[in-house]
């Protein structure tokens, strides 16, 4: 029995992936991965780091970040606490949908994540107070190749779904397009 549901966005290798939950009367288990079920999971398919934030308020927009090739890295972005509207943007130039963006509801409820592969720009925003994230990054952080877009940018014109409350300065001096 697959351990997790497969569904494509209309951005080619941006993947939702909802986890099976098998429940019994004390609550559920679930497989949080599986090298072998998601065998793409980026370019080396192994997990090179895993990181876990909190974000305390919400309508806080985290990103759009991305780093750039070749720290290029796939993420497994995962909301175990509270929801978010995680947002995707495609990067890659030769890309039909280049600069176009995906978004999807992740919650510790509907226990969905998004499979971000190397070439996206990623943000979110908290749509609860005290949202709890977990990444798995196939390649590890590496600050310098860090790069941003404006999650404001009227060229993405990402439709963010509640009043923004809060942006890092960094995010919020993001250059436009
Ligand atoms: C990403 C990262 C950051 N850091 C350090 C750098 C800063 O001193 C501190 C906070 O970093 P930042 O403000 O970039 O954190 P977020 O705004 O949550 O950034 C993340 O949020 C967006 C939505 C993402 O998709 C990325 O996973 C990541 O960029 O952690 C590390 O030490 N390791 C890391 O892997």
């Amino acid at each position: 029995m697959s351990r997790f549901k497969r569904i494509p966005t209309e951005l080619a290798g941006l993947v939702i992936v909802e986890r099976t939950q098998i429940g019994d009367e004390r609550g559920f288990f679930s497989r949080f991965f599986c090298q072998e079920e998601l065998d793409d999971f980026g370019s080396t398919g192994v997990i090179a780091q895993i990181n876990h934030t909190m974000t305390g308020v919400r309508g806080v927009i985290r990103g759009m970040h991305f780093q750039r090739s070749p720290h290029d890295e796939a993420k497994l972005v995962s909301c175990v606490v509270g929801a978010i509207f995680d947002v995707a943007v495609d990067m890659r130039p030769d890309s039909p949908t280049y600069l176009k963006w995906h978004g999807e509801v992740l919650s510790a409820e509907n226990a969905r994540s998004m499979m971000v592969p190397g070439g996206f720009a990623h943000g979110f925003q908290t749509l609860t107070d005290n949202c709890e994230l977990i990444y798995l990054h196939d390649k590890p952080y590496v600050g310098h190749a860090e790069g941003g877009l404006n999650a404001l940018d009227p060229r993405l014109n990402i439709a963010w779904p509640i009043d923004v409350t809060q942006m890092s300065e960094r995010d919020r001096n993001f250059a436009f397009i």
